[in-house]
């Protein structure tokens, strides 16, 4: 349950400490420390390139590179227990064109609960995918016929085919009608209050942070802000996350000018006072 103050409880569904991501050559996340409650929607939120793809890729256990600590539900991200917990649907859906939705469904339902005695289950939970992403209109449709809206529902019904625990979520608004997009994150509210799932939801469009429980709020490999909309807004005096989010960047961006500043400033008194030999000691 969330409580008055939407605090994060002491333990969380996931706990990042110190987490650095390289890629390429690149520190791509930079040491940072966060943790998402349980049975709740956080939104990660920041601009492109950030880092919110490689963060959510890190707690799924598909990246490479990844130091520090990461536990998920529990265990240590990438531990072979999580696979069956974690629902992940990336930006591109994985879905296969030349099958229907219901097929498509079907298909990874045989994947998930295999055997002759588990029939009724798969049949139970392709059904109930079905219905809880508003499909069962286009079941029997080819995947490859429907929008990208719909393609991208199905993957996410095939994310919920075996009620995880943990749903990982990367931009799955993106390209969206207004419509569509109240309807999902209804969606994401039921499954978050009704099977206590913890959900984790990237996007770079701020409107969407007021719809989440609590929000990491990122840039360049950094968390800026850790904290539920509401107080975000009044500790920033900002009547929107969006405008919060600007004053913590000018805040940041003028803290590292100050940083630069003064390890300038004594570099040149480093020179000054350094005896003229030194300069030329090997
Ligand atoms: N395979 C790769 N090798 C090296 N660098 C990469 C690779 N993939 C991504 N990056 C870099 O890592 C950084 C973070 O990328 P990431 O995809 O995590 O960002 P994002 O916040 O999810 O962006 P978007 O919202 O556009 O999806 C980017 O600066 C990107 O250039």
């Amino acid at each position: 349950m969330m409580n008055k103050t939407g605090d994060a409880p002491a333990t969380g569904a996931i706990v990042a400490r110190g987490l650095t991501v390289v890629r390429g050559d690149r520190a791509v996340l930079r040491g940072i420390d966060f943790t998402v409650p349980p049975g709740r929607i956080t939104g990660l939120l920041g601009p492109s390139g950030c880092g919110k793809t490689t963060l959510m890729r890190a707690v799924v256990g598909t990246q490479a590179k990844v130091t520090g600590t990461l536990d998920v539900l529990g265990r240590p991200a990438g531990d072979a227990d999580l696979r069956s917990r974690i629902g992940y649907v990336t930006q591109d859906p994985s879905v296969y064109d030349d099958l229907t939705v219901h097929q498509n469904l079907d298909y990874f339902a045989a994947v998930l609960f295999p055997g002759r005695a588990r029939r009724e289950e798969r049949r139970t939970a392709v059904e109930r995918a079905i219905t809880d992403v508003d499909l069962a209109s286009h079941a029997h449709d080819l995947a490859g016929r429907l929008s990208g809206g719909q393609r991208s529902r199905v993957s996410l019904a095939v994310a919920l085919l075996g009620t995880p625990e943990l749903l990982v979520l990367d931009e799955p608004t993106v390209g969206l009608d207004p419509v569509l997009r109240r309807d999902l994150w209804n969606l994401f509210h039921r499954i978050a209050a009704d099977r206590g799932t913890t959900l984790l939801v990237s996007s770079h469009v701020m409107d969407e942070a007021e719809r989440c429980h609590r929000l990491l709020l990122m840039r360049e490999g950094e968390i800026l802000a850790e904290d539920t909309p509401e107080d975000l807004r009044r500790r920033n005096d900002a009547a929107t996350v969006e405008q919060a989010f600007l004053h913590l960047v000018d805040a940041a961006d003028a803290r590292a000018e100050e940083a630069d500043g003064a390890a300038r400033a004594s570099e040149a008194a480093g020179h000054a006072a350094r005896p003229v030999h030194e300069e030329h000691q090997p």
